[in-house]
């Protein structure tokens, strides 16, 4: 299939770390940005249809779960059309990196579990082979980008690579690259507040029986302007970070508590803190 042309005002989403990217994969759709919102097109059915009604759900529904949940997404904004191909529906999402000078990115995916229950078997072999280690920590790491103070170059680190690495390689491969662990200013506050927001998101987990969670991610991102003005790094620091939950092509009515989701938490905190602690 050719690359769509282009729609009007829009450019590829200059931040994106992981996912569906625009001209690659099968679709050749990818997300895109415009004024500042970020456009994700639907995947083929049903996974796109299962998302954006998610998010309608999640953005209109008025009862607890929701009003909950809500805080710990990115806000929704509408579905967004264009007549360049008017088949395509997009969701408008807030865009998280936004506000940011310097925005390092982390798309970690929560649960071993990353099939859904109408999964075929040949998908639950590629899922499974995805990432060896997933399935002791709870989680996977899909990409990242981060800015170095020192050079002021940035690094990107892709899903081929990080599926690859060894778990004993999650610290030096992956999350300590992420948080510049190694910088003179290194901040270990960032680390906490990331692990206050996974707590938020536990929280709300440990009171949902509505939904099961399967291959959805969060996205952490803080600015590296933190590690480059002693000021700033005195200054509060939650203004220079924000982790939301994204992803949900693959979330499923439940009943019970989502273990899988829950487990992939909690080995996220695990290791967070293990950047601290170093
Ligand atoms: O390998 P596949 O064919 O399962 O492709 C994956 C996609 O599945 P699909 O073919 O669209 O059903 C898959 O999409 P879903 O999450 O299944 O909707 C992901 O995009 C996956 O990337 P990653 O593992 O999250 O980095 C995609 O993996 P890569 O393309 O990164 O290998
Ligand atoms: N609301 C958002 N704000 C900023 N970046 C986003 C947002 N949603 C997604 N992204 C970026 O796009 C990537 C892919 O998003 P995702 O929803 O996981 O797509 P896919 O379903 O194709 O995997 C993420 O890794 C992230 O870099």
């Amino acid at each position: 299939m050719d690359t769509p042309p282009l729609p009007l005002g829009t450019q590829p989403l200059s931040n994106q770390v992981g996912g569906h990217a625009f001209g690659r994969g099968k679709t050749k759709l990818g997300m895109l940005e415009k004024d500042g919102v970020v456009l994700k097109p639907l995947q083929t059915p049903p996974r796109g249809e299962r998302e954006l009604n998610f998010y309608k759900e999640a953005f209109s529904c008025e009862q607890k779960w929701a009003l909950d949940l809500r805080p710990l997404l990115p806000t929704f904004q509408g579905e967004w059309h264009t007549d360049q191909h008017p088949d395509v529906t997009y969701c408008a999402l807030e865009n998280i990196t936004q506000r940011f000078r310097f925005p390092c990115i982390l798309d970690a995916k929560v649960g071993a579990m990353t099939s859904d229950p109408l999964a075929t078997p040949e998908k639950i072999r590629r899922e499974k082979a995805k990432c060896r280690w997933k399935a002791k920590t709870g989680f996977s790491l899909i990409g990242l980008k981060v800015f170095n103070p020192t050079n002021s170059e940035w690094k990107t680190v892709n899903s081929h690579y990080l599926r690859h690495i060894d778990e004993s390689e999650i610290l030096s491969q992956g999350l300590n690259i992420f948080f510049n662990r190694n910088h003179a200013n290194f901040n270990p506050r960032i680390v906490e507040i990331f692990i206050e927001k996974i707590k938020r998101i536990q929280l709300w987990f440990e009171e949902q029986r509505k939904f099961a969670f399967y291959s959805s991610s969060i996205l952490f991102v803080y600015d590296a302007a933190i590690l480059l003005n002693s000021a700033d790094a005195a200054a509060d620091c939650s203004q220079f970070a924000d982790a939301r939950m994204i992803d949900f092509a693959h979330v499923f009515p439940s009943g019970e508590r989502d273990e899988n989701y829950i487990t992939g938490l909690e080995g996220l905190v695990q290791y967070f803190r293990k950047v601290i602690d170093l």
